[in-house]
């Protein structure tokens, strides 16, 4: 498992925000994504997950490979706990949700509607869905946000046995989240303002 990205152009609403990004991310590995708000992590991160398509460049990996997980949890309300993470497993093919229940601490939760879930509880239920897609890349927007102290360890600790499985994460994050990983600051990629449209000597 690993996925290359090759001179990968990206743009949020028609406007380019990265240019020329690359990296390399093998099995095994966490690659962090830094950078100040507004550069352009979570637009690079959708078009890694196929969300949109990239302007220029390369991505050796096909969305199918990678679970995305993003600053909404995706979860269906009505719908408990153990019954969100019985229908993932239904959609992505894969069987069994203990891992699930028990790596984000959800067992006394497992009966609970999802809309009756704090929001803390909420995020570590859209996280544990990660575990039931079976994906070896996981593609994470902030996935720490609401997440106690105590969730953000549990948190960690299900990426690092992800990474010693032969997993790979790329997480997009402003924190420290206790396992090794590699870093990638994307301000160097902003891309460049366009060229100003044909200039009217009309009005010089
Ligand atoms: N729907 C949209 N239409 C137009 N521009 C957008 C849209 N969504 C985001 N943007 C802009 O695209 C740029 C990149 O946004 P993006 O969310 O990728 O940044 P980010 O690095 O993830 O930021 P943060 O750290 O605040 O989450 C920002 O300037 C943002 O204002």
């Amino acid at each position: 498992m690993e996925l290359t990205v090759q001179d990968l152009a990206c743009a949020r609403g028609g406007v380019p925000v990265l240019e020329g990004v690359g990296f390399t991310l093998r099995g095994g590995r966490a690659l962090l994504l830094r950078g100040p708000n507004g550069i352009g992590k979570t637009t690079l991160l959708r078009t890694l997950a196929g969300l949109q398509p990239p302007l220029a460049g390369r991505i050796s990996a096909p969305p199918e490979t990678m679970a995305y997980a993003a600053h909404a949890d995706g979860l269906k309300a009505t719908l408990t706990v153990e019954e969100n993470l019985r229908f993932w497993a239904r959609v992505f093919g894969t069987r069994g949700i203990d891992r699930a229940l028990d790596e984000f601490a959800l067992r006394d939760l497992a009966q609970r509607q999802a809309q009756n879930l704090s929001a803390g509880q909420k995020r570590r239920l859209g996280l544990a869905r990660l575990l039931v897609t079976g994906r070896p890349i996981w593609v994470l927007d902030e996935p720490t946000v609401s997440l106690d102290t105590a969730s953000v360890a549990l948190f960690g600790q299900a990426v690092a046995r992800h990474l010693r499985g032969g997993g790979a994460a790329l997480i997009a994050t402003h924190i420290h989240l206790g396992f090794e990983a590699e870093e990638l600051d994307v301000t160097p990629f902003k891309a460049k303002p366009r060229a100003l449209g044909h200039f009217d000597e009309a009005f010089a």
